[in-house]
């Protein structure tokens, strides 16, 4: 039996506002959070309560918006200054998402253009308006075109371990990491998903085994250390992850402990797949060497599972990503088809095509 996918949005723009599913609360609630101004954007992005690369992305997109739609500027130069103004702002609320600067940049790129095009200045708020909702439309395309090509390297029956939360929660839909279970889902293919819950935030455990159990989907939750005994037990076939930035030479950033997660699939002969919109690879950046690590508070850690598990002033090193050098990746599956090493030349070739 095939069944359609239909899952919770965690960015809408309905009415006239920015509507987000408060990521920080599920699974205990289901809280939607209007968004009336920029601080509140710049707020949830830093907050969490929106996470994930393409998310982050897309929400920072309607911020511009939701920054400038009442802004009175006296001439088309001032409204532009204030676009750029309220995207520097909004590119400051973390570091390591390539989507965030991705986004905010081609905001930035579509109001001049309207500009050099003669637009009003009413005008051009409302094309940086459909400019968001096309970032968040084409998200959902980009997200199905990942899931089918990574379904290509799948076969029913399969298992699958994946990391933190790459899920339709952390895009527009479907997810990227998560896309081929969506879509193998459909096909009635019987896979099998492991979750690591992900420390320190629990990503794994509060949204993706939340969101593919709501959707059917055989998942079983693991602690991270959990990771090697169920590839030496043999039920994992392949490791999936997404990704917040590839770097021009393939090494990934993604949620810390994907890195060892890369090694262990090594070492237990397994592949190791990195799902990435094109909007996630930076061809910029050489090497994941230069790729900025957000470090986040001692909190998370000390408090991170609702009561203090560590000595309140104990140090703490709290890296939220860490990067898997390329030679781990096996492939590197985008919405343009399924890269392979050498990653240099191979990733730059998707940006000619
Ligand atoms: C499709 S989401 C890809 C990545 O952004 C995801 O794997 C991840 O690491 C998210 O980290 P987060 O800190 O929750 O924003």
């Amino acid at each position: 039996m095939t069944k359609t996918y239909e899952p919770l949005q965690s960015v809408r723009w309905d009415n006239d506002e920015l509507i987000l599913l408060d990521q920080t609360r599920l699974p205990e609630q289901t809280e939607f959070l209007i968004l009336q101004d920029v601080q509140q954007v710049w707020d949830a992005i830093e907050r969490l309560k929106v996470r994930g690369a393409p998310a982050i992305g897309i929400t920072a997109a309607y911020g511009v918006y939701v920054a400038i739609r009442d802004f009175a500027a006296a001439t088309v130069d001032e409204l532009l200054v204030e676009v750029q103004k309220q995207a520097d702002y909004l590119a400051t609320s973390r570091p390591t998402a390539v989507n965030l600067f991705w986004a905010l940049d081609r905001m930035v790129r579509r109001a001049k253009a309207a500009a050099v095009q003669g637009e009003s200045m009413t005008g051009i708020k409302q094309i940086l308006l459909s400019e968001a909702q096309d970032i968040q439309a084409e998200d959902e395309a980009v997200c199905r075109a990942i899931g089918e090509h990574a379904l290509t390297l799948f076969s029913d029956g399969i298992g699958l371990l994946t990391h933190c939360n790459a899920g339709g929660l952390a895009t527009a839909k479907y997810g990227t990491a998560t896309a081929p279970m969506y879509l193998a889902h459909e096909k009635g293919w019987n896979i099998k998903v492991f979750a690591d819950e992900t420390r320190p935030v629990l990503q794994g455990a509060r949204l993706t085994a939340y969101e593919l159990q709501q959707a059917g989907i055989d998942v079983t939750l693991i602690c991270d250390n959990m990771a090697a005994k169920v590839m030496s037990n043999g039920w994992v076939q392949a490791v999936i992850v997404g990704t917040d930035r590839v770097a021009a030479n393939g090494d990934v950033a993604n949620k810390i402990g994907t890195y060892g997660l890369a090694v262990l699939a090594r070492a237990h002969n397994i592949p190791f797949y990195v799902a990435a919109p094109l909007s996630s690879i930076d061809i910029k950046t050489p090497t994941g060497k230069e790729i900025p690590i957000e470090e986040r508070e001692a909190d998370e850690i000390i408090r991170g599972l609702g009561r203090q598990v560590a000595p309140a002033d104990i140090k703490v090193y709290n890296p939220a990503f860490d990067v898997t050098p390329h030679e781990y990746v096996t492939a590197i599956i985008t919405e343009k088809g399924i890269v392979r090493a050498p990653y240099t030349d191979n990733l730059q070739a998707l940006f000619q095509k």
